[in-house]
């Protein structure tokens, strides 16, 4: 057979990054406020329940059925026009919302509000049909090849955006203006946009290429389109329903929770939204370096390692390249201990460790799911610790536990995305995906618009007695409420697991058997 564009490696990873960059700008956008959420509330005079309303307000159409139109959308216009249309539909929501914070439509409370509001519904379409556009594009590259670690790469790069979005947006609100930070998250999604137009070119070629080697091409494929009568089959499966509402009720507890972690950090354990001495960005910059200086150790030990002969190596060499780990770990730790001091006393910087923790695990978890399978129980497991994560949060005042349901959320948070996301595509026919990643979308956003709105207005119920005292910061929120609320969710989540683990083993998709099969 005739070799496309997708048969070199080196081309399939470049697509990866260039289509992974509008999740990296969009995830950033949805998440970013989450480090900015005090200073928002003062300079905008509004209150947590508005702030709600505002993060949840990324929700508005998609819940009525938007992400579901914008995939029948994607089948039929294809990938090119589809990602411009809907990524274009972000980078226009971005800049209104920013506009809105910059006060360019008025500076009063409520003009503000509406704007922001309206901003955020429109990115909130866009962003959501990107999502099912870059999963699709992932399929059509990696099929075949390294899907699995494509998609947990892709997942990696969302996750950079939440994290770095938000750590950095209190930096770029330093000067006393939230707008900056709106600006700047808004630019990032239009950079990404072009990297999607250089993507375009490959997409063109890669079809001509399927066409003259007598591949169907994407907006060829009947199949691809959507039919009415598949999707009444899709919803009335019954591992599917299971694994649809998980992804409801996990995605509750979790995004929702980020867009008020710093927060929490800062009312619960007197963290800070500033930062110490040593100045933001040298700080930053020297966490950066210290990354990279830790993975060129790792890649010298991995060469160094790959050159032992094999008969040596044969034996302990887990052990041994735990150690080695352990020892580069720690000796991680103690070069960046003084930026550690500072960011674990920082709130929005270290609640965006939860999603920079995931980056490394997602892949390392999904790797476990293709070689020794049991998804379902990844996924009962990531749930239980959900639990344990917003007990440690909630109803228990020590720091160190604090720390430590941070760390059990980054795992679930790892474990449960790198286990659902291939289980879908065993429970689902491949050219029906399309259609499963926006109905589980949209369920997820109905969920979303209640927690998102929910934590923010129960938060302003239970603390309605020294709500003028937390504005004038003489007192601090009460989250014991709400983070209990989303305990409830994982318990719920790791029943769903459970009955889908059940409901596999009569339907028999084999979610517990490995992935890789050969
Ligand atoms: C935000 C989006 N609705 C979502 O749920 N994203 C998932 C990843 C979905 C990737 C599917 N291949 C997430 O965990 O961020």
């Amino acid at each position: 057979m005739q070799k496309t564009l997708r048969d070199s490696a080196a081309l399939r990873w470049l697509v990866l990054i260039l289509i992974s960059s509008l999740l990296f700008s969009t995830y950033w956008f949805y998440d970013f406020y989450g480090g900015i959420k005090g200073l928002m509330e003062r300079e905008m005079g509004i209150s947590s329940e508005e702030y709600g309303r505002i993060m949840s307000s990324t929700t508005f159409a998609n819940v009525i059925g938007m992400i579901i139109l914008g995939g029948i959308i994607l089948d039929r216009w294809g990938i090119r026009l589809a990602g411009l249309v809907f990524g274009g539909l972000s980078f226009l929501g971005a800049i209104i919302s920013a506009a809105a914070v910059a006060g360019w439509f008025g500076d009063d409370k409520s003009t503000m509000l509406i704007w922001s509001i309206t901003g955020r519904v429109l990115f909130g379409i866009g962003m959501e049909v990107v999502c099912v556009m870059v999963t699709r594009t992932i399929v059509k590259w990696f099929m075949g090849y390294e899907m699995a670690l494509a998609m947990a790469l892709n997942i990696g790069f969302g996750r950079l955006g939440t994290a770095m979005g938000m750590a950095v947006a209190p930096d770029l609100a330093a000067g006393g203006s939230i707008s900056p930070a709106f600006s700047f998250a808004a630019i990032l999604i239009g950079i990404s946009l072009v990297f999607f137009i250089i993507y375009i070119f490959f997409d063109l070629k890669i079809d001509k290429q399927r066409s003259e080697s007598g591949i169907v091409t994407e907006g060829e494929v009947d199949e691809e389109k959507f039919r009415f009568a598949d999707f009444r089959k899709l919803i009335t499966n019954r591992s599917f329903i299971y694994i649809a509402l998980l992804c409801m009720v996990f995605y509750s507890a979790v995004f929702p929770l980020l867009a008020y972690a710093p927060d929490l950090l800062v009312n619960k354990y007197g963290f800070s939204y500033e930062m110490g001495s040593q100045g933001e960005f040298a700080m930053f910059g020297s966490a950066v370096l210290g990354t990279a200086f830790i993975f060129v150790l790792l890649l010298i030990f991995g060469l160094s390692f790959s050159m032992i002969p094999r008969s040596l190596k044969k034996n302990g060499h887990k052990l041994l390249s735990f150690m080695v780990i352990s020892v580069l770990f720690l000796g991680y730790v103690y070069i960046l201990r003084d930026v550690f001091s500072e960011w674990l006393v920082n709130g929005p910087k270290t609640a965006s460790l939860i999603p920079m923790g995931t980056i490394l695990f997602t892949p390392i978890f999904g790797s476990i799911v293709d070689k020794r399978g049991k998804a379902a129980t990844l996924m009962m497991i990531g749930s239980a610790l959900l639990v344990f994560a917003y007990l440690s949060l909630s109803v228990f005042n020590h720091v160190y536990l604090g720390y430590l349901g941070l760390i059990s959320l980054g795992i679930a948070f790892s474990l449960v995305p790198a286990a659902m996301w291939p289980a879908v595509a065993r429970i689902v026919a491949e050219n029906r995906l399309g259609t499963a990643y926006g109905t589980m979308f949209t369920l997820q956003n109905w969920g979303l618009a209640a927690f998102f709105w929910g934590i923010g207005a129960l938060l302003d119920f239970v603390n309605r007695h020294r709500l003028s005292d937390i504005e004038a910061e003489t007192a601090a929120y009460d989250y014991t409420i709400p983070v209990l609320m989303l305990a409830l969710l994982g318990v719920i989540s790791a029943w769903l697991a459970y009955k889908l683990k059940q409901a596999d083993k009569l339907q028999g998709y084999g979610l517990e058997n490995p992935g890789i099969t050969q």
